[in-house]
């Protein structure tokens, strides 16, 4: 069953078109990843996908609704949940109750039963420990629990932020950029992570620029350029696309012939380097 229908999507920040006409959707437990160049609308579709931002066109459907512009937390109650290129943790807090933050949108708890402290208020504050343990027992979070999030090393608050995630029990999850700054070992149980989840059965989108990552994990790949959708295919067909090629490569268009000696034209007609080569450097943000 398609979970998540994204339609001809569209945003604009003044003359910039951040998204420009993008088409895919995600079934139940598929994992399908949104990679492209710097500043090639990734983050944008997330945030209309979320409710962040209000699309200037398209359609986006959640389990077949019509959730297009709806708030955040609207879009979270139908199953979406998501994680942050710039961690979002509330650093203040302690590593439990970030995650319990994720439980609240589903525990049932009224003003009365929290002012007066209620049995049935006790409880679901219990129901609510007991599934941020569970969560970061899954993402491997060893330690201390009670201490503050922002004491802990950068991967493990990433690892904390995708607990969280998990936490608000969503049947797709999206995931933004959830390998920068971690290192090699790091990256190894990210990947080991991601697949667990979705042998839960829950849905995975991710933006990586990690082409190592994205081939190996996803199902499918859908690659934007400057917002608009080049491609979108297995890995193996992704990966060997001129179109896509180009768009991390580049080429010079008084060059447009491929040069073995030049190592940039190597490299483009070898698909293979697609997966290391490193996405150009962010330009006019
Ligand atoms: N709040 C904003 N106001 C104005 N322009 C924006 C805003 N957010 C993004 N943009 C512009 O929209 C375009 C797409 O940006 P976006 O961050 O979605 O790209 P991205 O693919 O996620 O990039 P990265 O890989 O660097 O995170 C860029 O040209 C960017 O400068």
């Amino acid at each position: 069953m398609t979970l998540l229908q994204v339609e001809d999507l569209r945003l604009s920040f003044g003359g910039v078109r951040a998204v420009d006409g993008l088409t895919f959707t995600v079934g139940e437990g598929e994992i399908v990843s949104i990679i492209g160049p710097n500043g090639a609308g990734k983050t944008s579709a997330f945030n209309c996908i979320t409710g962040f931002y209000k699309p200037t066109g398209g359609v986006v459907r959640v389990g077949g609704t019509d959730v297009t512009g709806r708030r955040p937390s609207a879009i979270a109650a139908r199953g979406v949940s998501r994680t942050f290129q710039n961690l979002r943790l509330f650093g203040e807090l302690s590593v439990l109750d970030n995650v319990r933050a994720g439980t609240h949108l589903w525990l049932r708890q009224n003003v009365f039963d929290a002012l007066l402290h209620t049995p049935r208020y006790r409880r679901s504050e219990q129901e609510g420990t007991d599934e941020a343990h569970k969560w970061l027992d899954f993402v491997g979070l060893r330690g201390d629990r009670a201490g503050l999030v922002r004491n802990l090393p950068y991967g493990a608050q990433r690892s904390v932020e995708i607990a969280r995630a998990l936490a608000r029990r969503p049947s797709l999850l999206l995931l933004d950029e959830p390998a920068a700054g971690l290192n090699h070992t790091e990256k190894t149980e990210l990947l080991d992570l991601i697949r667990r989840i979705r042998d839960l059965g829950i849905a995975i989108t991710l933006i990586e620029h990690d082409m190592g990552l994205v081939m190996e994990i996803s199902e499918r790949v859908v690659v934007l350029n400057f917002g608009k959708e080049i491609a979108d295919g297995r890995p193996d067909e992704v990966r060997r696309d001129p179109a896509v090629i180009e768009a991390y490569l580049g080429r010079d268009d008084d060059d447009p012939v491929a040069d073995p000696a030049d190592p940039a034209d190597a490299a483009a007609g070898d698909p293979q380097e697609l997966a290391d080569a490193d996405p150009p450097a962010k330009e006019g943000r």
